[in-house]
């Protein structure tokens, strides 16, 4: 029987979980023997590898995060910390690993691959949707419900005041986040870090809506643009006239029960990174496109910085 291992690595997303469940069933039901690593690649270094079965699995296809947990590892930037980890892997005979985690992960992993010939299948998994190849990542839907429901509610007090409300969304440096929730929530104003702005040229405008009736409004800004949300706030009150308030939705934007989509998601991710692993693909990003699920190679991933569908920044400029 073939030893299988999946780990979590970087930031954690809601749909993690999911995915850990569809990995045990789809690997016994290739004749696999299941492994979880513990704590990402810090976890191969610690050797906190063991068997996964059912009943690991079981009661958590609900559960947002990752019961695996995940990690951010300096060591396995080491060359001596990775020959660690692969004397145990060696140990317990896995030489195939499931990733799920961002383009930071999979470079590791490949260069892992390349040092000791593990092979790997990676599979996007980030709430910021910023990997190059890939039109979707594992956990962006339940994060984009968590801040439409968010936004939901702040518009109901919102609308009971004159007020402006600024409210920033995780991402990095990548505004999807924003810009699809400022599309999805009616927000009046959306600031990414990939759009130039001059809030001056919004005055106007929003000066003439006042006027012409308009109580509040509700501006989407992502992290990673050149102001603070504070400063944005600042200028609603002080070019605007209209106390405004700003709430940073932070690390809630990371947690909450998996979307059906990305229980979905998960489910297929899995099944073509253990089938990928199997057909011979040893060093492989599954990637969903608009051509359906694909197999990329990590320098198609990495070497290239995620861009904004421009489809998408199209309805950007209309506001
Ligand atoms: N060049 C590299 N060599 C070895 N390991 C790496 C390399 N780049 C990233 N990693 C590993 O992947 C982990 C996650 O990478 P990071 O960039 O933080 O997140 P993400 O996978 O979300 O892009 C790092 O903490 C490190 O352990
Ligand atoms: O949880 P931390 O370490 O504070 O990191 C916050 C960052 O992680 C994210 O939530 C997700 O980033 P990754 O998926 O690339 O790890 C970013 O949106 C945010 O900037």
């Amino acid at each position: 029987m073939k030893n299988i291992a999946i780990l979590c690595s970087g930031g954690d997303v809601s749909g993690m979980n999911p995915a850990l469940k569809q990995f045990v069933e789809y690997s016994l039901q290739n004749g696999l023997t299941p492994y979880f690593v513990y704590d990402g690649f810090e976890g191969l270094i610690d050797n906190k590898i063991e068997i996964a079965t059912h009943k690991d699995a079981a009661g958590i296809i609900n559960r947002g995060g990752t019961i695996i947990g995940s990690a951010r590892s300096k060591r396995f930037m080491q060359k001596e910390f990775r020959e660690v980890a692969k004397k145990n892997l060696d140990a317990l005979s896995i030489d195939m690993l499931l990733v799920l985690g961002g383009d930071g992960s999979f470079r590791g992993m490949d260069i892992f691959y390349k040092e000791h010939g593990i092979k790997f299948c990676g599979i996007p998994s980030t709430i910021d949707n910023d990997i190059n190849g890939t039109e979707y990542c594992l956990g962006v839907d339940t994060a984009l419900n968590v801040i439409k429901d968010s936004i939901d509610n702040i518009r109901d007090t919102a609308a009971s005041f004159s007020r402006a409300f600024v409210i920033e969304t995780m991402g990095r440096n990548c505004g999807y986040l924003a810009l699809v929730s400022a599309l999805c929530s009616g927000a009046e104003l959306c600031l990414i870090p990939e759009i130039e702005y001059d809030l001056k040229e919004y005055e106007k405008s929003f000066k003439e809506q006042i006027k012409s009736g308009r109580k509040y409004f509700i501006a989407v800004v992502s992290e990673g643009i050149k102001e603070e949300s504070s400063e944005i706030a600042e200028w609603f009150e002080e070019k605007i006239g209209l106390e405004s308030r700003v709430t940073i939705l932070g690390h809630t934007q990371r947690g909450g029960n998996p979307t059906i989509y990305d229980r979905l998601m998960a489910y297929k991710f899995v099944n073509h990174a253990i089938d990928g692993l199997l057909g011979g693909r040893d060093e492989s990003v599954i990637c969903y496109t608009k051509k359906g699920f694909e197999y990329k190679s990590i320098d198609e991933i990495a070497n290239k910085k995620y861009e904004l569908d421009s489809e998408l920044l199209g309805y950007l400029k209309k506001f």
